[in-house]
């Protein structure tokens, strides 16, 4: 398959919807495995960012794609969800907020932008290994990705985390209020007609609502250990 990067190097791919704890554990496997890592959530936000910067509807679909092609981003300190550079500008905070996963998930429907950031999302398959966290890492992007991981959790469990997320970082909001984002954007990543968000057909699914961090952690290395030295 042209085109995936260097296809002798290993990917693990974790999908779910937001709040399953994706960049949570992807990050820390990566660290532990001594993995690059890719958050392609980021890609849609800063997208969806530069686009509100620059005028652009969320739904001009071909001036987006074009957005896309053109964008200058940088993730200067590998899985650290604070600095990602967009034209040498730290937007890390502006992208992380909940508009901005709404307005990346608007934009993430249209087919012309998710081909316009393909190549761009397999280019880091980089030695030793790649981390990929997102929707469809496993089902379009890496599909002969070496483990493939789906995470999920209760909408009210991924509402109660993003609350104490924000409410850690000063910037408290509604629980229910939450709770409603969250079950609209999980309606509309899943319902999409192209890449939506599903388990690929041989992803190992952990359901995470009642497990911890650590945990978590453990049975997603012990998963990767078995299937790569069974
Ligand atoms: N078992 C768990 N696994 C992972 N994260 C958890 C777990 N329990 C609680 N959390 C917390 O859930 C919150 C959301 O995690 P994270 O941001 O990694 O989710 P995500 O799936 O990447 O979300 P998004 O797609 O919106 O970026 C974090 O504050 C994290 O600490
Ligand atoms: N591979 C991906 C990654 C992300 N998206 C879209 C859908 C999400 O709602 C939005 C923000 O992602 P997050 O940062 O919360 O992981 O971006 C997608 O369609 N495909």
């Amino acid at each position: 398959m042209a085109g995936q990067g260097s296809m002798s190097v290993p990917v693990i791919t974790v999908d779910g919807p937001s709040g399953s704890g994706k960049g949570t554990i992807s990050h820390a496997v990566a660290k532990a495995l001594g993995f690059h890592f890719l958050d392609s959530g980021a890609l849609y936000r800063i997208l969806a960012y530069a686009a509100q910067q620059k005028g652009i509807a969320l739904d001009d679909e071909p001036a987006l794609a074009e957005l896309a092609g053109k964008l200058d981003i940088h993730f200067p300190a590998e899985g650290e969800n604070d600095v990602v550079l967009l034209d040498g500008v730290n937007v890390g905070n502006n992208i992380r907020t909940e508009a901005a996963g709404a307005g990346a998930s608007r934009v993430a429907a249209l087919p012309a932008v998710r081909e316009a950031l393909l190549q761009r999302q397999r280019d880091f398959r980089q030695s030793p290994g790649l981390v990929a966290d997102g929707r469809d890492m496993g089902t379009v992007v890496f599909p002969d990705a070496a483990v493939k991981f789906f995470l999920t959790a209760s909408a009210e469990e991924r509402a109660r985390r993003r609350f104490n997320q924000l409410k850690e970082k000063g910037k408290e909001s509604p629980y229910e209020e939450i709770l409603a984002d969250i079950q609209a954007r999980d309606e509309r990543d899943s319902s999409r007609a192209v890449a939506p968000l599903k388990p690929a057909q041989d992803a190992i699914q952990i359901d995470t609502t009642s497990l911890d961090i650590p945990t978590t952690i453990t049975r997603v290395l012990d998963a990767i250990k078995n299937r790569l030295n069974p």
